[in-house]
């Protein structure tokens, strides 16, 4: 089988005497979409925050492509290929979304020499960013600000910046959160074709779209996973019946 992209090993973090995240390991394996479910307050959000950065772990490993990431920053790990997007939003909402995806571009090259240069006169990274907004479907907004950008918008402007940094793994949290039936979809649908760019840790409350979409699933509960499978798997699991999907399946 290949080597996962991203690997958690034995990830613990305590708040206080509360046990976050207790001992959780788990694969992102290329081309996969890895869907994270599991009941509010299980700990999701704090095993993104750590993989991401913003939140360090008490122990364990954090590997992207083999290498350990867990004492780096969250912009070091970026640079990495570490796409992160949704609740934390990273965009400028006075600048035009071309110009929110230029940046990034300019940043994934490494290049400083280029920040003497005005960004958006540097034809080479506008039509880098350009294809970035083609692929998700934006071109045509290129030159509104992204404060004025739909709720989806903003998403698919994320998601084409974390394409610029040229992402090894995307780490999506909630997505379809505030979403209206139509833009699920929408969402779905394009989600589905970004697994070939790189694999996706997703999590989700959307059960529709984690069943469209999964791969695999990894069910948390209390800080633990208490189970990794296919769709099917997971969706006759009776761990997992009791402990969450009662009402969802
Ligand atoms: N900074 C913090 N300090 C103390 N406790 C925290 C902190 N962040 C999270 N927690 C607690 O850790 C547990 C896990 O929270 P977390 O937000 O990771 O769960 P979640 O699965 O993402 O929930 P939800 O689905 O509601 O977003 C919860 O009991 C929460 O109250």
């Amino acid at each position: 089988m290949a080597e996962p992209v991203l690997e958690i090993r034995d990830l613990h973090k305590r708040f206080g005497a509360l046990k976050a995240t207790d001992g959780v390991s788990l694969d992102l394996r290329p081309g996969e979409i890895h869907a994270l479910i599991g009941p509010n307050g299980a700990g999701k959000s704090t095993l993104i925050h750590q993989i991401c950065g913003t939140l360090r772990q008490d122990s364990g490993a954090i590997r992207l492509a083999g290498q350990e990431i867990g004492a780096l920053s969250v912009a070091e790990r970026a640079r990495l290929g570490l796409g992160r997007t949704f609740q934390i939003s990273s965009l400028i909402g006075a600048f035009s979304a071309l110009r929110n995806v230029m940046l990034a571009v300019q940043a994934g090259a490494g290049s400083s020499f280029r920040f003497f240069r005005p960004v958006m006169r540097d034809r080479g990274l506008r039509d880098q960013a350009m294809a970035r907004l083609e692929r998700v479907g934006l071109a045509a907004r290129a030159h509104v600000p992204a404060s004025d950008l739909s709720h989806g918008e903003k998403r698919q402007l994320e998601i084409a910046i974390a394409l610029a940094l040229d992402a090894k793994a995307f780490l999506l949290d909630e997505p379809m959160a505030g979403m209206g039936p139509e833009g699920s979809k929408v969402l779905t649908g394009f989600l589905d074709s970004l697994r070939h760019e790189a694999p996706i840790l997703l999590v989700e409350h959307d059960m529709d779209a984690v069943f469209a979409l999964a791969d695999r699933i990894s069910v948390l509960v209390y800080g633990r996973v208490i189970a990794t499978g296919t769709v099917e798997e997971i969706r006759r699991d009776p761990t997992v019946r009791t402990a969450y999907l009662g009402d969802h399946v």
